[in-house]
């Protein structure tokens, strides 16, 4: 029984072929200056487009996102399936970003919040100052590496806080699978990567089958993100049983429970959700460290305004502190201009529709993706002119103070009920990591084996997470006292 479409009023968008839709007009890679594109050209900040039978909205303005992914969150919040990212590769059930809406997601996200919330981050300062101040030396000593270094600080301050872990020099085991699993995800976490999330019965074809190349990626990638998620669990439950866990977020959760009970279903929600705060807040940090190093290379009198506040603040014979955060917008001002000038997930994360709805005259139809375009709205002309220019001011008032009329760049967070729930940590880890950055070291533009300068690229790569392509720095000690801060066995002349 063939039942005949009604033809609705679906916001504006390429018009596409029959079957296949817009699969072919939606670019490999950086979708979402295309998406802006289209928004221009079909003047809507609505765009509707239809991809083998599924439909998608890309928001691609502040209104449009706010209206429905925050106002509207009751109806916008729910995922797509992913096969290819849920069943093969493993992230179903466990990762919770990619949890249907439903009671398994809000047990996660609850249990998780629980840890992250504003007033519970503070307890993770210290954890994220003792790491800031590792990563400093290991910047000198390794220039070349930084990307890895602030990973290894990253990894360092999660799994410290999540699991009690230190890491071991150079390849950690863990981080190591860890990586490998993240790389999965960061390949195919993009809603229709793969043909298989259009076409979910290929995942019945065997991985010999021609073609099929996808089936043997996803079972590397699905021993990697098994073990991420159990083996740190595993290790700390016989820690704590025989009185060796040192203290932490999966302890405390843990000694919650009554051995009385069946707690299979909690244990669960433990597991995955400790494995979730690496899986989701390691490469995310070091992605947007990485943007505030290539800012700081690129904008090197930024740097330097930067680096005055913190002298005038704190002096240059002690590191910078949190409880400075205050007296130092210029820094925070930094900060979110580094989350604003280039996202470390454009897209976001997509949302979908539940049920039918309607917007501006336009009907949007339930089951749809519903993708906010952070990278349009923080790019927005309007509220911020040249928005290509790195530039900490638009965020502070002519008299220097943080201007409280300027929204924080909360859209490079996500939206409504799905908003990133581990952001507060993520500034403040972020924070932390620059204001000791500042303080102690000037970070330049390398100069190779001839003497010239290296000039960064300033390109970034695409996928559901977005790297600066790698660009070489130099890392100086701004003086001798900041190299005493740095090595404290080093005599200040
Ligand atoms: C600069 C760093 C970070 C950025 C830019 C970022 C960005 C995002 C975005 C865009 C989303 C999707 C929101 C949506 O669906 O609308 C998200 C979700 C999430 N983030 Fe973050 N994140 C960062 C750091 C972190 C950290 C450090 C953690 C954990 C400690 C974390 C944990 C999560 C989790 C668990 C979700 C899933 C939320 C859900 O679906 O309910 N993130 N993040």
């Amino acid at each position: 029984l063939r039942v005949k479409r009604k033809r609705y009023n679906t916001p504006p968008g390429p018009k596409g072929l029959p079957i296949v839709g817009n699969a072919w007009d939606i670019p490999k890679s950086f979708e979402w200056m295309t998406y802006a594109k289209w928004g221009r050209d079909y003047s809507s900040d609505i765009i509707y487009l239809r991809i083998f039978g599924t439909d998608v909205i890309v928001l691609n303005s502040a209104k449009a996102a706010d209206d429905l992914l925050n106002r509207r969150s009751n109806i916008y919040s729910d995922r797509e399936y992913m096969v290819m990212l849920l069943d093969l590769v493993g992230w179903g059930g466990r990762h919770f970003a990619f949890q249907r809406y439903g009671d398994l997601w809000r047990a996660h996200r609850r249990l998780f919040h629980q840890y992250f919330h504003p007033a519970a981050v503070p307890a993770y300062y210290d954890k994220e100052t003792q790491e800031a101040r590792k990563l400093l030396p290991r910047l000198l000593e390794h220039p070349d590496d930084y990307m890895q270094e602030i990973r290894t600080m990253t990894a360092s301050i999660i799994l410290g806080i999540v699991f009690g872990m230190e890491l071991q020099p150079n390849s950690d085991p863990y981080v190591a699978m860890a990586e490998k699993a993240l790389n999965g995800m960061a390949s195919v976490g993009n809603v229709g990567s793969y043909m298989v999330d259009y076409l979910p019965w290929l995942k019945y074809v065997p991985s010999w089958v021609p073609g099929a190349g996808f089936q043997r990626s996803a079972a590397e990638w699905r021993a990697a993100t098994l073990g991420m998620y159990d083996k740190p669990f595993q290790s700390i439950k016989h820690a704590m049983a025989s009185g060796k866990a040192p203290p932490s977020i999966l302890t405390t959760m843990l000694s919650k429970l009554d051995p009385d009970e069946d707690n299979s279903t909690r244990e669960n929600d433990m597991r995955h959700v400790t494995g979730t705060a690496y899986a989701a807040g390691a490469d995310t940090t070091v992605s947007s460290l990485g943007t505030f190093l290539l800012a700081m290379v690129m904008y090197p009198d930024i740097q330097k305004r930067a680096q005055e506040e913190i002298d005038r603040v704190v002096g240059s014979d002690r590191f910078p502190s949190i409880e400075d955060k205050d007296e130092l917008p210029y820094i925070t001002a930094t900060m979110n201009e580094t989350l604003r000038w280039r996202q470390v997930t454009p897209l976001g994360v997509a949302h979908k529709l539940r049920v039918d709805d309607e917007y501006n005259g336009y009907h949007l139809p339930a089951g749809s993706i519903v993708v906010g375009n952070s990278w349009a709205i923080l790019h927005d002309e309007e509220r911020y002119p040249n928005p290509d220019v790195f530039d900490p001011t638009r965020y502070l008032t002519p008299d220097g103070e943080l201007n409280k009329d300027m929204p924080d760049p909360e859209p490079a967070f996500g939206f409504g009920r799905r908003i990133c729930p581990g952001r507060y940590f993520a500034m403040d880890s972020m924070w932390i990591a620059m204001a000791h950055i500042l303080a102690t070291l000037n970070v330049e533009k390398a100069v190779d084996a001839a003497g010239n300068v290296i000039e960064p690229s300033g390109e970034y790569t695409s996928g559901l997470l977005s790297y600066p392509v790698p660009f070489k720095v130099s890392f100086k000690p701004r003086s001798a006292s900041a190299l005493a801060l740095i090595q404290p066995g080093t005599s200040v002349e």
